[in-house]
């Protein structure tokens, strides 16, 4: 770790650095500049018309120097970086699955972490999560993240009904049954009769969950597209997700919320259906695995476009 730039330098100048997982933006900063991420701040940044622009703010900062890090480090020792998630709105999330693979591009990009020495081991509220880079379909660089475990807040009545909310949805016509899916952050699935659907829900206002979650959620809705056989023979299912983000809007990814609408989709096509699903959003595809310990792995691109000097005094104004 090197040392903290003087807290006069950072007052002057905020380095920032814009990245993307399937076009789920974000603005990336580096804790070791001693940075204070309020909420202010964090929406001014992620304003896409007076700041930089991004779905959410990630601090990649030491476990060591945050209070839920003992939390990770307890966990995990070798965890001792933490992935500090804001929300576009300046909220605090506990996950954000595209944002690990984006913040595993960080640390490389910082000479923090070298795959060759094995996973990366990152702290986040919704616990440890590993990363290691892998081959995407067409031999791309991807990262594959070990999302952990996951629940049906709804229990096994919710697992025997396939449902356990209701939403409504602007541009459609009546209020659809949901299965609320937990991947350390809230997620509500929502089927959908075919993609001409799809296109004609207006996600530009928030829907309406029923009965309301405690602490919001993010809305997918979803289209089942079939199965499909990868190179090897092997089952694939394919689905179709939009989604409306907790603290953000719709977005043009999600990477908690692929694994939600993954989990969601499989439990509703019960005992035969594929373990390994791809989920087309508007911005990309990402592979979501149900692994043999019962973990549930997140797959995809992960992208780095600028290195950016920013004026927190123009920010502010
Ligand atoms: N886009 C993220 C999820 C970000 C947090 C979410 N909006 C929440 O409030 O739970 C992802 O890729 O998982």
């Amino acid at each position: 770790m090197t040392a903290p730039v003087a807290p006069e330098t950072a007052a002057r100048t905020l380095h920032a650095t814009k990245g993307h997982g399937t076009q789920n933006d974000f603005v990336l900063l580096d804790g070791r500049t001693g940075v204070d991420l309020g909420a202010d701040l964090v929406r001014a940044l992620a304003d896409r018309r007076a700041g930089i622009g991004g779905d959410g703010v990630i601090r990649l900062v030491a476990s060591a120097d945050l209070p839920e890090g003992a939390a990770v480090l307890a966990e995990d020792a070798a965890a001792t970086w933490f992935m500090d998630y804001r929300n576009a709105d300046g909220s605090i999330a506990e996950m954000c699955g595209n944002g690990v693979r984006v913040v595993a591009a960080y640390a490389r990009s910082l000479g923090l972490w070298d795959p060759a020495d094995g996973e990366l081991v990152l702290g986040t509220r919704a616990g440890v999560r590993r990363v290691r880079e892998v081959e995407g379909p067409a031999g791309e660089l991807w990262y594959a993240v070990d999302m952990g475990t996951w629940f049906l807040p709804g229990g096994e009545q919710a697992a025997a009904d396939g449902f356990d909310a209701q939403v409504a949805v602007a541009g459609l016509d009546v209020p659809r049954p949901a299965l609320s899916v937990d991947l350390g952050n809230p997620h509500t699935v929502l089927a959908l009769a075919g993609e001409a659907e799809l296109d004609a829900a207006d996600l530009t206002r928030a829907p309406a969950v029923e009965p309301v979650p405690p602490h919001g959620t993010n809305v997918e809705l979803v289209v089942p597209l079939g199965e499909e056989r990868d190179a090897d023979g092997a089952a694939l299912g394919r689905v179709r997700m939009r989604v409306h983000e907790r603290g953000v809007g719709e977005t043009r990814s999600c990477g908690t919320g692929a694994c939600a609408a993954a989990l969601a989709v499989r439990a509703w096509a019960g005992p035969q259906a594929p373990d390994v699903w791809l989920v087309d959003v508007p911005g990309g595809t990402v592979r979501v695995s149900v692994l043999a310990d019962g973990h549930v792995e997140l797959a995809g691109p992960a992208v780095l476009v600028a290195d950016l000097d920013v004026d927190p005094t123009a920010l502010a104004g």
